[in-house]
């Protein structure tokens, strides 16, 4: 078995994308590696007091397309190589879909459920105390990811605009409406992750109104994707979730679960145990399930290589950033399972935060309709531009993502003369 961290995972693929192009020998050299890792130390004032010092990182990886864009997450497993990965991925993203940013992305290593609600503000505040400098409507544009949200994205704008007396709501986007936030934002990833899921099942000859899904992870992505899946017909028969205390578990239903209750129950009892027909079953069943899609929709590496030789659905549709790690994507190839990959199937977000950006930058509000539509146009036209290089270079999908984001890249590094 191979362990492989998201960034060696991403150079890997980002190097043989490079190989198949040919083009440039610095090409790879300079996309390897973000072009700047902050790292900071910041300090508490916990409840009780006492000072605790967490630490944190943001990660600045490309920026001939326009400002670094890229989440913050905050979670216990955070570390410098996530980071720099999930910036490459980024960069990558806003390639494939046609953005005017670079990728980015922050991270700080903490365990939220271990803050008070004082002690999260404090530490939202601190980290943009340590990393206003580098950030910027222009230069840098955070945005929420992992266990951070529009309260968190308040306090650290509003913060930033303390520090810098600059008043401009363009500097974080994923804000609440009544602070500079878009109408379809909270939605858009998972509608992203539905359309795609509907036309890779679409080409393998499956109508969406009788696919069985299986969904990893029922937070904002998860939830959404399941919710407008419900809507395009298809039926969601099974989802792990994690719980602090119980570990991962997964329920499931072979008549399908109605989604709408089931996001209400998780609000109200913050678990899926107990829902009304939901029967428990192991996570190794999960993976074997006879289904037709999985959609992963955690953190990164949920499928290694023992996932992968379990699984019998025909499509992998990557709501996750990194969920399919190197050595499960050879053996999901031999198998013929088609992978949609994160770069091109989570993007909805991001596209959704160039929009917020857009309206803050303009003063012009968007309907979440106006919203949602141009998050699918830009999307489907990537997907039909990137089955294209499918076809032309006879590789994975993955793959094709890459060479097209890539070949994107170097076409304008090219003309600014950095290669
Ligand atoms: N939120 C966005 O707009 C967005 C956009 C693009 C990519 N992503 C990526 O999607 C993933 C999920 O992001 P999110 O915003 O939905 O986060 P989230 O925190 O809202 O949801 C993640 C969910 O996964 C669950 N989970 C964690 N570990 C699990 C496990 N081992 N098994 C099953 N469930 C598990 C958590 O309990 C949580 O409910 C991340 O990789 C993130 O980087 C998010």
């Amino acid at each position: 078995m191979h362990n492989v961290n998201p960034l060696e995972n991403v150079q890997k693929i980002l190097k043989k994308s490079c190989e198949i192009l040919n083009l440039d020998d610095s090409l790879y050299e300079l996309l390897k590696e973000p072009e700047r890792t902050i790292e900071i130390n910041i300090p508490v004032k916990m409840d009780n007091g006492k000072v605790s010092v967490f630490k944190g990182y943001r990660s600045q990886h490309c920026d001939v397309m326009g400002p670094y864009k890229g989440g913050i997450r905050f979670h216990q497993n955070v570390n410098v190589d996530e980071v720099k990965a999930l910036s490459i991925w980024m960069s990558l993203k806003c390639s494939a879909t046609h953005l005017p940013f670079g990728g980015g992305k922050g991270g700080i290593i903490v365990n939220v459920n271990e803050l008070s609600e004082s002690e999260l503000e404090r530490l939202s505040r601190g980290y943009v105390k340590e990393i206003y400098k580098y950030i910027g409507d222009r230069f840098d544009i955070p945005a929420p990811d992992v266990n951070t949200n529009e309260k968190i994205m308040a306090w650290m704008l509003d913060e930033y605009i303390k520090l810098t007396g600059n008043n401009t709501l363009a500097t974080f986007t994923g804000k609440a409406l009544e602070f500079g936030g878009s109408h379809g934002r909270k939605e858009a990833t998972g509608v992203g992750v539905a359309v795609m899921t509907r036309e890779a099942l679409n080409k393998l000859g499956i109508d969406i109104k009788e696919s069985r899904i299986a969904i990893q992870g029922f937070g904002n992505v998860g939830s959404n994707t399941a919710k407008h899946l419900e809507r395009m017909g298809g039926n969601i028969l099974s989802i792990s979730e994690y719980d602090n205390e119980k570990g991962v578990y997964t329920i499931y239903n072979e008549k399908g679960f109605n989604i709408s209750e089931l996001i209400s129950h998780f609000e109200k009892y913050k678990t899926l145990i107990n829902f009304e027909g939901a029967k428990l079953i192991s996570i190794d069943q999960f993976y074997s399930l006879d289904v037709d899609v999985i959609i992963p929709c955690a953190l990164e590496n949920s499928i290694t290589e023992e996932e992968a030789n379990k699984i019998r659905a025909k499509l992998i549709v990557e709501g996750a950033n990194g969920p399919v790690d190197y050595f499960a994507d050879r053996i999901l190839k031999q198998k013929n399972v088609v992978v949609i990959p994160d770069i091109l199937a989570n993007s909805g977000g991001v596209i959704a935060s160039y929009l917020e950006w857009i309206q803050n930058i303009s003063g012009i509000d968007m309907t979440e309709d106006d919203v949602l539509n141009k998050v699918e146009y830009k999307m489907l036209l990537a997907y039909n531009e990137i089955m294209k290089i499918k076809n032309e270079y006879d590789v994975t999908t993955r793959l094709a993502s890459y060479i097209y984001s890539v070949l994107r890249l170097y076409k304008i590094l090219k003309l600014r003369s950095r290669i």
